[in-house]
């Protein structure tokens, strides 16, 4: 049985964590924080989820019990990340990790951390995703140097950041396979006399609507022909289980920087 410590709980990922936890045979939920001096400290970890009550009181994150969750996931907000890590290195606690929009120095946080607690670390935890990363790669392989590469995502209103952490992963993936430098061919939306496409870039266009969960397409478009790879997902409960399997997968690691894909053996 792997204990697990939610962070973040009353997020919209938080809130799908709690239920995901209660509903995996093989895990259960160690406990659950909230931002320190929310209202919510206190309240059943279950009805902050909206499921059948856990006895479980949600805690502030200041005052985490310490000897309780093997491995501790964070779907929280940037602005969290450096405590959240710091408290798991102190506690020699296993990470999952899935916020997005990071800054670099905060990815070299991670890296930094990695090098005494094993961190599982991805974008996306969905499955299908992670399957679409490798079949980017593979379009990449092989029609890649020929075509315009485009990356379309989608998401809720409520999304802090852009483009996604999974567009920007599924562009780093071809840009590593083109031996492109992202940061150097990435052109985020285009308006005005844009001229003609450059043909080494990869472009990102990014959907902020309603309560979209989460979608993302790659477009690889020649003369006469066109993939596109799509992936949508239509339950948070999908990044959620990825999150309980990655933990199940991380509890025994050694200290190390893993990803999703190799939580899920994917070439
Ligand atoms: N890797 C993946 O598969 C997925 C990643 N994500 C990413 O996960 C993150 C969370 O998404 P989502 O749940 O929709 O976002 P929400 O805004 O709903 O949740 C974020 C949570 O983090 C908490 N939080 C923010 N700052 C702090 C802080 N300083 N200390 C303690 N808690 C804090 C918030 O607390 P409060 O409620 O008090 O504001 C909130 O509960 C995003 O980065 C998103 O992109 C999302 C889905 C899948
Ligand atoms: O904020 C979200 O909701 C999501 N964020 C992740 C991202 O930025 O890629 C993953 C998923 O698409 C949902």
């Amino acid at each position: 049985m792997t204990k697990i410590g939610v962070l973040g709980a009353n997020g919209r990922m938080g809130r799908v964590l709690i239920d995901a936890c209660y509903q995996h045979t093989d895990v259960s939920l160690g406990f659950a924080s909230v931002r320190t001096g929310s209202s919510l400290v206190g309240i059943d970890a279950g009805e902050l989820s909206g499921i059948a009550k856990q006895y479980i009181k949600v805690c502030d994150a200041q005052n985490q019990p310490t000897g309780i969750a093997d491995v501790i996931v964070d779907f929280t907000l940037p602005e969290a990340l450096q405590a959240n890590i710091e408290w798991c290195v102190n506690n020699k606690k296993a990470m999952v990790i899935g916020t997005t929009g990071l800054s670099a120095d905060e990815l070299a946080m991670i890296d930094q951390a990695a090098k005494s607690i094993p961190i599982v670390f991805a974008a996306n935890y969905s499955v299908g995703v992670n399957l679409l990363l490798s079949l980017a790669r593979q379009a990449s392989a092989v029609m890649g140097k020929d075509a315009d590469i485009e990356i379309i995502e989608a998401h809720h209103r409520f999304k802090k950041d852009a483009p996604s952490g999974t567009a920007v992963a599924i562009g780093q993936v071809i840009a590593d396979e083109l031996g492109r430098d992202l940061s150097k061919c990435a052109i985020y939306g285009r308006e005005g006399a844009t001229g003609e496409r450059d043909r080494e870039s990869i472009g990102f266009c990014t959907i902020r609507a309603g309560d979209i969960v989460g979608e993302h397409t790659a477009i690889f478009a020649t003369i006469g022909e066109r993939i596109e790879l799509t992936h949508k997902a239509s339950s948070r409960l999908t990044f959620a289980n990825g999150a309980i399997t990655a933990a199940i997968w991380v509890k025994n690691k050694p200290p190390g920087l893993y990803s999703m894909q190799q939580v899920l053996s994917l070439p």
